[in-house]
């Protein structure tokens, strides 16, 4: 496969960032494995040793490869973070430079306004441009009803019902994932992300390019991370992208909610909680009908949700701290009671 380095999404935001010697390449990251990157440079692909741990890579990155060696990430344009699983809730990259964040809900139950602004949050904290996919249009007597709750939702959301299951209608995606353009998809279970994911990269069997690391320990190529898509741009699918929850999101927050955190600033008290408060210019909203108290109520329970997990980030490595403390003093007791 040969690609232009413009068609791989290099633009002069990463040009600016090196100075190309006459051996040097830059490689768009299609994988990241413990010991090694998969790549597409514009002679093709290439498979490059890290020089730094596999975990300050993502999908979608560009770095620079001197032979078969892959410099440092180049300054992202956009990073898709999530809080890991488990003990070590720090920050996970899960994609780079991904330039919009389609995210896919139906024409049906499952749309839901506070879902769609929990996605936006993390869109925006992400840097990507919101794309609302709204699918299964055909099952539905008025998907516009759909379209218009959802754009009353942030006045630079772009929003398009479609059936995915259609190939023309998914063909007015094609903006969003041509040439030099990358696109990654969220949503929940069942909302049609591989059925639009499928349609766009012509690529009908998703599992016929997964191959796993053979016995040997060595590897083989997969394309499904960062995948064609026919418009001539790119499509980042990995598992990641698919379990996604806000982390150090509050930039995020403030921008999707932006009409409370500019009411807010009006109140008399600067701590105002917006309960029962003199000169509370956000219940003053509410209660002229200007601001709605549900979007209110989504906003608080988004606000401490955020909180709470960035909290738990911070938390965390206190708590790491001080146990290094208490084992630090226990080793301490110990080398006292042996020296006695
Ligand atoms: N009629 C209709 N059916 C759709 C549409 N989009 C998806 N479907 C169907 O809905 C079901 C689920 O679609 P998927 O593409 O597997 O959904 P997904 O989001 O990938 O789900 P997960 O893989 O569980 O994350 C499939 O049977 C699709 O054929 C649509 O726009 N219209
Ligand atoms: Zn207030």
């Amino acid at each position: 496969m040969n690609q232009t380095l413009a068609a791989l999404g290099w633009t002069d935001h990463f040009a600016r960032q090196v100075q190309l010697d006459a051996d040097q390449r830059p490689t768009r990251i299609t994988a990241v494995h413990r010991s090694r990157l998969d790549g597409l440079q514009a002679g093709g692909a290439v498979s490059l040793s890290p020089t730094e741990s596999a975990g300050s890579y993502a999908v979608g990155d560009w770095v620079v490869a001197s032979g078969a060696a892959a410099s440092a990430p180049l300054e992202r344009t956009t990073a898709i973070t999530r809080r890991a699983a488990g003990e070590e809730s720090k920050p996970q990259l899960i994609a780079a430079n991904v330039d919009t964040l389609g995210i896919v809900t139906s024409c049906n139950a499952d749309f839901n306004v506070a879902r769609l602004e929990r996605y936006l949050t993390m869109c925006a904290a992400s840097g990507c441009l919101p794309l609302v996919i709204l699918t299964k249009a055909d099952q539905c007597d008025d998907p516009q009803d759909f379209v218009k709750q959802a754009e009353r939702l942030s006045p630079l959301l772009s929003t398009i019902a479609i059936n995915a299951k259609d190939a023309e209608d998914v063909e007015r995606l094609n903006p969003w994932c041509g040439a030099g353009q990358t696109l990654a998809l969220v949503g929940s279970s069942g909302v049609g992300k591989t059925t639009i994911q499928n349609r766009l990269t012509g690529i009908e069997d998703t599992t016929q390019d997964i191959r796993a690391d053979d016995a040997k320990g060595r590897h083989t190529t997969t394309n499904r991370n960062l995948r064609a898509t026919r418009a001539g741009g790119w499509l980042i699918d990995t598992p990641g992208m698919r379990e996604l929850r806000l982390v150090d999101a509050e930039d995020g927050v403030e921008e999707v909610f932006s009409d409370i955190t500019e009411l807010a600033a009006l109140c008399k008290f600067n701590d105002c909680a917006h309960q029962t408060e003199p000169g509370c210019a956000v219940r003053a909203a509410i209660d002229n009908g200007t601001l709605d108290a549900d979007r209110l109520d989504r906003w608080r329970k988004l606000d401490r949700e955020n909180r709470f997990n960035t909290a738990t980030v911070g938390e965390n490595r206190a708590h790491q701290r001080r146990l290094q403390k208490l084992y630090d003093a226990g080793q301490e007791r110990g080398r006292s009671k042996r020296g006695k």
